[in-house]
């Protein structure tokens, strides 16, 4: 096993004060301050870093300077309230890290530490990017153009999996996650009395209408050997029993596991929207937003590279996985840099998102230690 830098004691310890201070997608503030805090103790002789918003980079001058790996992690958390018992719940009222970037944070720290102290073969830059929940921080960094000058040639990050025993790897060839596309829908109608239908233009049936058309997506549009989802996860019109409501705001995801058929089932909610606007004799404002939520494609050469180290590694419990509906803005940057996205199994029965999530703090050591074990072998095969 690889002789890490931050004991594991010490990286639990910081990723239990990630994790009581969790905050919204570019609001990050406190969280970045307190990552700087740690960064800024660690040996700064090839180390140098700048921050942009809520985002910090960190470059690392390799002993070869003709190629840059980059590692990503993302550092947001969720507007959900913590449920689950733990002494060192959230702080923030409201917010949790119930999608794990917490253990993200810390495994990033924990590999930076390391390279801080021993200089890598080869250069190395450290992504800690704010919103990747809600709005497409990575994207939004890299347009910034603040990664121009330490742009990676090749890129890794893994997001925790619950469903996986704590400190497994899991990965795949191609498609990891699926691109993901926003639905927000507003049928703008006319108010009234409940009594008096025929004044009125109710958004409520309306709204309805488009909720059960919109199923006919997966079961009609989409071919049934590959896959598709269309989630609306919140339907909100009127005020109380007897007013006539006259709006309807719909929101949801639609996910796919490439980016056409992201676009086939994007061109049958808007036929639908506008189809049901139609026959309400209603309007329709309809935003469909996938910003940087591209399928996750990994790379086949750094992926082949990836899976045969952790695969053959006898500190490392491998596992192929397959493709899974969540999404990730990592697409957008896999779009523009080659690399490969993996899971590390924390080991809950409660899902991502759930306000009971509660990761197994084994998998961070094991994580770190596999992690770094990987990279060195990557820089040294490449340097060569
Ligand atoms: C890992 C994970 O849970 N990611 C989020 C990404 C959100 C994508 C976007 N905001 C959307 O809802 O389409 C996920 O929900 O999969």
């Amino acid at each position: 096993m690889i002789q890490v830098v931050l004991t594991e004691k010490e990286l639990i310890k910081i990723r239990r004060e990630l994790h009581q201070i969790p905050e919204i997608g570019m609001e990050e503030f406190e969280t970045q301050k307190k990552l700087l805090s740690i960064i800024e103790t660690m040996p700064n002789k090839w180390l140098f870093l700048k921050v942009w918003k809520t985002a910090i980079i960190v470059h690392l001058t390799g002993k070869d300077k003709t190629h840059t790996v980059g590692y990503r992690t993302d550092i947001d958390g969720l507007p959900v309230t913590e449920e689950t018992g733990l002494s060192f719940s959230s702080i923030h009222e409201g917010k949790m890290h119930a999608c794990g970037h917490d253990i993200h944070m810390t495994v990033a720290l924990g590999i930076l530490s390391y390279f801080a102290e021993n200089q890598p073969d080869l250069n190395m830059t450290f992504i800690f990017q704010p919103a990747e929940e809600n709005a497409s921080g990575g994207k939004q960094l890299y347009e910034s153009g603040e990664l121009d000058e330490w742009m990676p040639d090749e890129i890794y990050a893994f997001h925790d999996n619950p469903e996986l025993k704590a400190g497994v790897i899991g990965c795949r060839q191609g498609t990891l996650f699926a691109g993901t596309c926003e639905i927000h829908a507003t049928f703008i109608g006319k108010s009234g009395h409940a009594a008096f239908p025929h004044n009125a233009n109710d958004m409520v049936v309306a709204g309805a209408y488009f909720v059960t058309q919109v199923q006919s997506i997966v079961s009609r549009n989409v071919d049934p050997i590959q896959a598709g989802v269309v989630t609306l996860g919140r339907f909100s019109s009127g005020t109380t029993g007897n007013i006539i409501a006259g709006r309807a705001q719909i929101d949801g995801t639609i996910r796919a596991l490439t980016q056409e058929m992201n676009l086939l089932i994007q061109k049958r909610v808007r036929k639908i929207a506008e189809s049901v606007a139609l026959a309400f004799d209603c309007k329709v404002e309809l935003d469909l937003h996938q910003g940087g939520y591209y399928p996750v494609e990994n790379n086949q050469e750094t992926t082949e590279a990836f899976i045969n180290y952790m695969s053959n590694s006898a500190d490392v419990v491998f596992k192929e996985t397959k493709p899974a509906m969540t999404g990730e803005d990592f697409g957008f940057l896999l779009s523009k840099i080659p690399g490969t996205m993996f899971w590390l199994g924390v080991e809950s029965p409660y899902s991502l998102h759930s306000e009971h999530l509660a990761p197994k703090e084994e998998a961070i050591h094991k994580g770190v230690s596999a992690i770094i074990g990987f990279l060195k072998e990557r820089m040294n095969l490449i340097g060569k």
